[in-house]
């Protein structure tokens, strides 16, 4: 039996082409792949595949927050174009904006790409749910979760998720642990529990 803590995360792909069936949706499989290897909690998924719609947006996240989920994850709709409008779509439904995820988010991913700056990408917290967007990019999903590393595996820009864990322990939910391989989550010493596995 799996010690840890249940989670119910809510994971959702924005994408006009994907989610009318013109190309293939990679951000689903993404997301699921990286959460299911970074944490050691037994998740349930809550996927959706929208298109960029805002009031689509907001009502998801609005459902997937009542639906129990403490953590919910966008990729999808942040840059500049007329019809991306996920970052508007999440602070719509925000009691509290996080700026620190996307400040980090693009210090990430401007060593991987100069244009990373387009990325509005925000993060805020509903009831007792986080809501991060990250950007469409299927491979910028791992890259901004987990930061940057040299080739010994040493964290050189720390990926967001890191902190997480401990954003949920404020807010409530469930205690989540992680493969340290993966991303190395931060917490305060006085609010670390004893390892469970
Ligand atoms: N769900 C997805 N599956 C596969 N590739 C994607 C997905 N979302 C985005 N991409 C890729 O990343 C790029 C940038 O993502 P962005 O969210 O800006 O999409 P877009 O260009 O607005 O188009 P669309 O919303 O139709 O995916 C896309 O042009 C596409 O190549
Ligand atoms: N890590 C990472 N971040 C990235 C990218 C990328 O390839 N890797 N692409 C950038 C680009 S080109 C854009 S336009 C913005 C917005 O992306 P979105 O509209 O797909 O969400 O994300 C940026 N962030």
């Amino acid at each position: 039996m799996n010690a840890h803590d249940p989670i119910t995360i809510g994971i959702v792909s924005i994408s006009d082409r994907a989610s009318s069936g013109t190309y293939e949706d990679k951000g689903l499989p993404a997301l699921q792949e990286w959460l299911g290897k970074a944490l050691k909690n037994p998740i349930s998924f809550e996927p959706r595949l929208i298109p960029d719609e805002q009031a689509t947006i907001s009502r998801t996240l609005i459902e997937l927050v009542d639906a129990g989920c403490a953590l919910v994850l966008t990729t999808g709709g942040t840059g500049p174009a007329v019809r991306d409008v996920t970052p508007e779509a999440t602070l719509a439904v925000a009691d509290k904006e996080m700026p620190g995820f996307g400040e980090q988010m693009r210090q990430i991913s401007l060593a991987f790409v100069p244009t990373a700056i387009l990325s509005r990408q925000v993060a805020v917290i509903r009831g007792q749910c986080l809501i991060i967007n990250l950007p469409g990019q299927p491979k910028a999903i791992a890259e901004t979760l987990e930061g940057l590393k040299d080739n010994a595996g040493n964290p050189q820009v720390h990926g967001i998720f890191a902190a997480v864990p401990y954003c949920i322990d404020l807010i409530g939910g469930p205690y989540l642990e992680t493969n340290d391989a993966v991303c190395k989550a931060f917490r305060p010493k006085n609010a670390v529990r004893p390892a469970r596995d």
